[in-house]
Order: structure tokens, then sequence, then C-alpha cells
């Protein structure tokens, strides 16, 4: 498996199924700002409501190749493994496919994941224990706090100061390793004494 983040923005998202774990695989998709559509002959009220809020285009009808044709991103989520293992035939060396019901297939897993702001931890298993993964990322969770969404914030502005400076590549380095001790992780008064001595 090869770790990737992926920006996905304005593109097309098919989600085939309308059960529970469609609606728990909807909402990332719509976090990442993607356009999801969702086919289904069935829905539950959570994904109505989605539609209903116009968070998403719902085509209620069982899927066809067509469904997902333009689709940047398909997560195959019915109940049927043999309908999702026909989706992820059709379209695997084309599109990133995830399929729910079996491990083996599919080109992408789902990692167990949390956000910090800019932040990102993802826990992945290969398949082994959804259930480790989500473990994992709970105790990763109490680690890493809320508060690392406002160090991050600051780790990015000092990046982008420095990537614009005429300093050297070996200046530029100091910089960065400096910019991550942990005193900025906990003192403002010291975050705002290096903005300012990078000229902010
Ligand atoms: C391969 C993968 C494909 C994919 O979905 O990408 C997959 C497949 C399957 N999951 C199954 C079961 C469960 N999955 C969960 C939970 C999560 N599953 C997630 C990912 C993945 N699940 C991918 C592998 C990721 C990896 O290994 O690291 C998480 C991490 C991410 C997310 O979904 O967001 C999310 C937790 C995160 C969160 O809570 O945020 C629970 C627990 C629960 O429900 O709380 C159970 C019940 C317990 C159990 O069975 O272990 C089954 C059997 C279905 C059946 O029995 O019919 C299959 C099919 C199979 O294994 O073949
Ligand atoms: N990957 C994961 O994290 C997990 C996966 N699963 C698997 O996910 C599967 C789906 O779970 P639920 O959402 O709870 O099931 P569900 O039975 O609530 O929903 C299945 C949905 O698929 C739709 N569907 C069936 N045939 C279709 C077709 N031909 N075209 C379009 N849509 C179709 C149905 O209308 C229904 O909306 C389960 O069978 C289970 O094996 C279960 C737990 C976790």
């Amino acid at each position: 498996m090869y770790p990737i983040t992926l920006k996905i923005e304005g593109k097309p998202c098919v989600v085939v199924g309308g059960g529970k774990i469609a609606f728990h695989k909807i909402g990332p998709l719509l976090e990442a700002k993607a356009v999801v559509t969702v086919v289904s002959p069935e829905i539950i009220p959570e994904i109505e409501y989605l539609y209903l809020d116009g968070k998403i285009n719902v085509l209620q009808k069982e899927v066809q190749d067509d469904d997902y044709k333009n689709a940047f991103l398909i997560i195959a989520a019915t109940n049927s493994p043999e309908v999702n293992a026909e989706i992820y035939d059709k379209t695997k060396d084309t599109k990133l496919i995830n399929v729910v019901t079996d491990s083996e297939i599919g080109n992408f897993h789902i990692p167990a994941t949390f956000t910090r702001g800019r932040l990102q931890i993802s826990v992945a298993t290969g398949g082994a224990s959804p259930l480790l993964a989500q473990k994992i990322r709970d105790e990763l969770k109490e680690k890493y706090d809320d508060t690392y969404e406002d160090y991050l914030e600051f780790l990015y502005e000092v990046r982008m100061k420095i990537k614009q400076s005429l300093l050297s590549k070996e200046e530029k380095q100091e910089l960065y390793k400096e910019a991550i001790d942990e005193k900025y992780k906990h003192s403002i008064k010291e975050r705002n004494q290096f903005l300012m001595h990078l000229g902010c």
C-alpha cells in the first residue's frame, strides 16, 4: 500500500449504496469539499437529509456503468460483494476505487483518521483490523490534542516566510529545524519572537 493524501475539492466522487456504511464514508468526502453523488435504490434518512440540504446528489436507482464513468473516485458501499466487485473490475485500472465489503480488492483503503487543523494523522492496518486502527487513532488523538491546530498554523506561517526569503539553503534548513523546537509548541511568546526574528 502506498500512502498519499488527496486533494479532492470540486472532484466528482460517486458513493454506490445508501446504507450506514455509505453515510459514514460520505462525511470525510464532504469535509474535503468533494462533489458527491450517491447511487442507490434505497437511502437511509441521514443521506436523504444531506440531499435535502443540497450537500449531495442522489440517483435513486441500481448502479450502472454510466453512473461512475466521470468519477474521480468511487466508493463501492453496497451490501452486495458481487455488485461491488463488478464496479472494481470495471474501474480499477483508471480510477480510485474503494470496496467496503472486501479488503483484498479496491485500489485504496480508507484509514482511521483525525485532524488538528493542518495536521492529519491516519492509521491503516491493510485490512488486518479496522478496530485496531481505530484504537491507535484514539490513543494518538489524546497525545496530539487540539492545541496542535494553532501550532500548525504557526509552523505553516513560519515555513512560508522561510521559503520566500533569500536565505541560503543551509540557513533555511536551520530555521525549519529551529521551528519544531518544543518551546514553540508551548509558548505563544516564543512563537511571536521567532516570527519577529523572521521579519514578520
Ligand atoms: C479494507 C477496508 C476498506 C475500506 O472501507 O476502506 C475495510 C473493510 C472492512 N471493514 C469491516 C468491518 C469493520 N470496519 C470498521 C470500521 C472502520 N473500517 C475502516 C476501514 C476499512 N475497513 C478498510 C481497511 C482499513 C485498515 O485495515 O486499516 C475504518 C478504519 C475507516 C473508515 O471506514 O472510515 C473504520 C474505523 C475508523 C473510524 O471509526 O473512524 C468496524 C468497526 C466499526 O464499525 O466501528 C468494523 C467491524 C469490526 C470488524 O469487522 O473488524 C469489514 C467486514 C464487514 C462485514 O463483516 O461484512 C470489511 C471488509 C473486509 O474486511 O474484507
Ligand atoms: N468497510 C467498512 O468500514 C465496513 C464495511 N461493512 C460492509 O459494508 C456493507 C454495507 O453496509 P451497510 O451500509 O450497513 O448496508 P445496508 O444494507 O444498510 O445498505 C446497503 C445499501 O446498498 C444499496 N444497494 C444494494 N444493491 C445495490 C445496487 N445494485 N446498486 C446501488 N445500490 C445498491 C441498498 O439500496 C442499500 O442502500 C456491509 O455488507 C458490510 O459487509 C460493514 C462494516 C464496516
